[in-house]
């Protein structure tokens, strides 16, 4: 199991007073397994993808990931944890915009001490990027930037991929086509993927769906 969620609790204090999202999240992802997380707006999915990403804090419960229980870890040692143990696919690109494509792609890879040029190589190729890896961020298309993010978690082969949905800003078309790139790369890379979607035709391409409602996994 590269991911073991158990009891997970999170609350969120607001003006009309404290709510309860998570109520006790049972989820587990095994190495290699692809699992789309489904469910209602507002459900919790986003908040759920934070915690594991050791973004934010869950109230209780454990979350182990590799073993180790990471609400155990201090600031550093999350930063530590991202760098190394997760890949992050969010609705932000968060390119790094005085870099160019090819440099992008490789940053996290460097700093995971994962950077293989050829895995990369291959990546840029079947992510269509080889006529941009010269460009700035600001001079590729939404669509553009969204593979070149895909194409920076990759290839640094996490073993673990935490994907929210990223369809913002991008047509449905263009969208689904690069999630199905992303997921078919995260497999190549033998990455584990939790793949935030609302998409049941992408979700019926993944190992496993399932649900939260109700603030508990349902599958
Ligand atoms: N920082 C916060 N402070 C207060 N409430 C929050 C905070 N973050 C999220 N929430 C609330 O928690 C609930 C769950 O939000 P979350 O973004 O996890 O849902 P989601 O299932 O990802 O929704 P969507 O499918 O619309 O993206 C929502 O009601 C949201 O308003």
């Amino acid at each position: 199991m590269i991911l073991a969620l158990s009891g997970v609790r999170k609350s969120y204090t607001t003006a009309e007073g404290l709510i309860e999202i998570l109520k006790g999240v049972d989820l587990q992802v095994a190495s290699g397994e692809s699992v789309a997380l489904t469910g209602e707006s507002g459900s919790g999915k986003s908040t759920l993808l934070h915690l594991a990403a050791c973004l934010d804090r869950a109230d209780s419960g454990s979350i182990v990931m590799n073993g180790r229980d990471i609400r155990q870890l201090n600031e550093n040692e999350c930063a530590h944890y991202r760098r190394t143990q997760v890949g992050l696919v969010f609705q932000q690109f968060n390119l790094i915009p005085s870099l160019t494509v090819a440099a992008n792609i490789s940053f996290h890879a460097k700093l995971a001490d994962r950077f293989d040029p050829a895995w990369e190589m291959e990546l840029i190729g079947k992510l269509g990027l080889r006529d941009y890896i010269s460009r700035y961020p600001e001079q590729l298309s939404g669509g553009q930037q969204q593979r070149v993010a895909i194409g920076r978690t990759l290839a640094a082969r996490p073993p673990l991929i935490l994907a929210d949905e990223p369809t913002g800003n991008l047509d449905e078309q263009t969208g689904d086509r690069v999630l199905d790139l992303m997921v078919s790369l995260s497999r190549t890379a033998r990455s584990a993927l939790l793949l935030v979607t609302h998409s049941a035709r992408l979700a019926g391409g993944l190992d496993r769906i399932v649900v939260l409602r109700g603030g508990k996994i349902v599958e």
